[in-house]
């Protein structure tokens, strides 16, 4: 649905977006993470159209942006960073004005309107002024506007920034719910977000994507041969028999959970898989292994391994 092809921006010297590609499938929640700075804004402003790669081309449904931007545009809604919503009007005159936009034919406008206004529950506030709405209704309208035309692509950049936990919780249920009929990309430099609604997560440093994947598949990758385990022996002799054994670079003890056990965390010299050499220097020491399982990063163990140190997954 969404292919975006080798783009690179850059601002005079400095490189924003370098070199990036991926695809958002039909139906996907793309999570679109970085730091601030990183490049998310303006990979989503080339992804919408509104400026213009230096490098690359960025498809939507096969259209070229570039090429035919009015039927690619039409196919896209956006929530910008700072949405575009006009503090004077009423909510209603304001969505109406976004029709008039788009060109939505009058005789659907009414049904259109009324089903968005619905899906984002806003109907309360249509006949307030945008200004005096509170920031979680200014960003439901926001969402609302961005549904206009029915496109099939949802933009959304950092769409909970500002908001407070209730209304940044209702927010991802909206994104979940639009994420059933939508393909949507979200933006965000806020972890528990991306991991609570996407499918997928691409994250990008730098202007780089540093690392893409399903969150488990992203722990899995990044978890770089870690081993937990739950041994039911002391520690010292635990320690011993881990001690000598090729391929290990640090046991790290993590403490009893158990009664007459050790859980410890095992770092393997490289990517090796030290699973079958430890097994057997326990085995060898009458250490009996209760539990041995990779160990999964958390997404924000991940996210500060791939933003501080580069490195490549997919
Ligand atoms: N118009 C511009 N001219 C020059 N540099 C720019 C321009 N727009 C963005 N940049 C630079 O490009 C880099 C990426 O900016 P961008 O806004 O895309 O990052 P971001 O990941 O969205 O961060 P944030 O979450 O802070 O908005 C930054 O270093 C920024 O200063």
């Amino acid at each position: 649905m969404i292919e975006v092809q080798n783009v690179t921006k850059r601002y005079g010297q400095h490189v924003a977006v370098d070199n990036v590609s991926f695809t958002v499938n039909d139906g996907e929640i793309l999570g679109f993470l970085g730091p601030n700075g990183a490049g998310k804004s303006t990979t989503m402003n080339i992804i919408t159209g509104y400026i213009s790669a230096t490098e690359g081309t960025v498809k939507i449904d096969g259209i070229d942006i570039l090429d035919q931007p009015e039927e690619a545009k039409k196919r896209i809604g956006y929530l910008p960073e700072f949405p575009p919503l006009y503090m004077d009007m009423t909510v209603s005159e304001y969505l109406d004005f976004v029709c008039d936009i788009r060109k939505v034919p009058s005789a659907e406008r009414k049904q259109s309107l009324e089903r968005i206004m619905d899906t984002v529950k806003i109907d309360d506030v249509k006949g307030r002024l945008i200004k005096n709405l509170s920031k979680g209704y200014k960003q439901r309208v926001g969402v609302a506007q961005a549904m206009i035309g029915n496109p099939q692509v949802l933009v959304l950049d950092e769409p909970t920034v500002g908001l407070d936990p209730r209304q940044i919780i209702e927010m991802r249920d909206l994104i979940k719910k639009l994420g059933k009929s939508h393909t949507i990309i979200l933006s965000s430099h806020i972890l528990p977000e991306v991991s609570a609604v996407c499918d997928r997560i691409i994250i990008i440093n730098k202007g780089k994507i540093v690392a893409a994947g399903t969150p488990a598949n992203l722990s899995k990758h990044l978890g770089g041969g870690r081993l937990s385990l739950r041994v039911a022996a002391p520690e010292k002799q635990v320690m011993a028999a881990l001690e000598q054994v090729p391929g290990i670079a640090r046991v790290e003890p993590r403490g009893t959970f158990e009664p007459g056990t050790i859980d410890i965390v095992v770092d393997p010299d490289e990517e090796v898989d030290i699973r079958r050499p430890v097994f057997n220097a326990l085995s060898h020491a009458d250490c009996p292994i209760l539990m041995m399982r990779p160990l999964d990063l958390s997404l924000e163990e991940i996210f500060m391994q791939v933003t501080t140190q580069e490195s490549e997954v997919s």
